[in-house]
């Protein structure tokens, strides 16, 4: 019996023109995290073993029969090799058309097919036994600041520790996790699976290979993050901007060239903590992605208020549509604006702020079985609870790595 976990992100500066192979950078949201426990299915019934998903924050739990699952593999000559990371477009057919058919919320669609995809290319056959799944996240699903990412890693890595294979380092989880997000969103740029992979903060540009620079800023990068509740698809508006790419490629290359200009000074900048560049590059940044048409009337809201109250720069985080702003204060900004503002957005529209400081730990791995029987009871207890009822803040107590239970997580 084991948990996996790992964190969520906050893009600064790059989204969605990380996608068109420009530069980006993001770093680790490591106290807003997923959360996957492994542990053995308590038989429903005999005669049908089962492997079961169970997602709280979506209200799913689905069971998929272990014979169907083990047939698919036999007929199909699946993973023989986890150390071939691709995705196969057949695999992918097979799952959507024979173990999907039951599932047509969009949402619960694409995480299910995101398990089963990783579950059947990295787990062997031998190793098939009745297993219950239930995965928790503490981030917001769906928000911009990267639940996909965070759910296939913890995925990636308990399939692979499932298969028995020694890992030298993290590289092949990150590959696999690429894959499972590719599963939900069809052409990530994987900067999210790469930073709740690896954590910290990260200079990244997809089929560099040199692969991602570490970034070390001399100040800790501490902003308001504001989650709008606003729901979104990161598939839809990723895609709105290939279709807006493929129309006018002549406009929107240069953007796209401009917007990698602002991640390469950017990067630099908040290495050096120089926070005046940082804070132009934020608001340029943010015109960029409203050019791309990926803004909502309800994110400008949040921009509109930080220059009201003249307290820093805001910009869209992740896909935009909804979903999370990043506020970057300056040096004038007194805790009474910086509380006017978290009041303002909360009060008046509902929003969530959370004050976050960035980086921090990659994907965690705890074995349950090292712990006292009565923590491991309470822990189970914590996956058990029914989706509207989770208490994050029990959740962190608990779990969180690095946090007040001080569990033996391996980071
Ligand atoms: N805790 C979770 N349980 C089940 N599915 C999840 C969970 N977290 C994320 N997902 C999956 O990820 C999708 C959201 O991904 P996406 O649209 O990329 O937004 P983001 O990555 O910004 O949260 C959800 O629709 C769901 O399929
Ligand atoms: C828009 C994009 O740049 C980030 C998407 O992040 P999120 O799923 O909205 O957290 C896409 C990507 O980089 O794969
Ligand atoms: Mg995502």
């Amino acid at each position: 019996m084991f948990i996996t976990s790992a964190p969520g992100k906050v893009i600064i500066f790059g989204e969605h023109s990380a996608v068109y192979n420009k530069p980006a950078v993001a770093a680790a949201a490591s106290s807003l995290r997923s959360y996957l426990l492994v542990k053995p299915m308590e038989s429903i019934d005999d005669d049908e073993p089962v492997l079961q998903l169970n997602c709280p924050n979506l209200q799913f739990t689905f069971n998929w029969s272990m014979n169907q699952l083990l047939s698919i593999i036999d007929s199909h000559d699946l993973q023989k090799d986890t150390d071939t990371v691709q995705l196969s477009n057949s695999l992918l057919n097979i799952i959507d058309t024979q173990l999907l058919s039951e599932i047509n919320n969009p949402l619960q669609r694409s995480a299910a097919q995101c398990f089963l995809y990783l579950y059947l290319s990295i787990v062997p056959r031998d190793k098939r036994t009745p297993l219950q799944f239930s995965l928790i996240s503490t981030l917001p699903v769906g928000a911009g600041l990267g639940s996909s990412a965070s759910i296939s890693v913890a995925l990636a890595q308990a399939f692979l520790k499932l298969n028995s294979v020694t890992l030298q380092d993290k590289s092949l989880i990150n590959q696999w996790a690429f894959i499972g997000e590719t599963c939900m969103h069809g052409t990530p740029s994987g900067i999210d699976n790469t930073i709740a992979t690896f954590g910290g903060a990260l200079q990244f540009t997809k089929g560099d290979p040199m692969g991602p620079k570490e970034l070390h800023p001399i100040k800790p990068i501490v902003a308001v993050l504001t989650y709008t509740k606003i729901p979104r698809s990161t598939k839809v508006l990723v895609e709105g901007v290939r279709e807006l790419y493929n129309t006018m490629p002549t406009i929107i290359e240069p953007l796209l060239d401009s917007m990698a200009t602002v991640a390469l000074k950017g990067s630099t900048a908040l290495e050096n903590g120089q926070l005046e560049e940082v804070l132009q590059l934020v608001r340029i940044n943010h015109g960029q992605l409203v050019s791309l048409g990926v803004s909502h009337p309800g994110l400008e809201v949040i921009r509109n208020l930080t220059t009201d109250l003249k307290i820093g720069e805001t910009k869209l985080t992740g896909a935009g549509g909804g979903g999370c702003a990043l506020t970057f204060l300056n040096n004038s900004a007194t805790t009474i604006d910086v509380e006017q503002f978290r009041n303002t957005l909360q009060e008046k529209f509902n929003y969530q702020t959370f004050e976050t400081a960035l980086g921090g730990f990659g994907c965690s791995l705890l074995e349950l079985d090292q712990l006292t029987p009565t923590r491991k009871q309470q822990i189970i207890e914590l996956f058990d609870v029914p989706g509207p009822k989770i208490s994050m803040e029990q959740v962190d107590n608990i779990l969180l790595p690095g946090g007040p239970a001080d569990l033996p997580w391996i980071l």
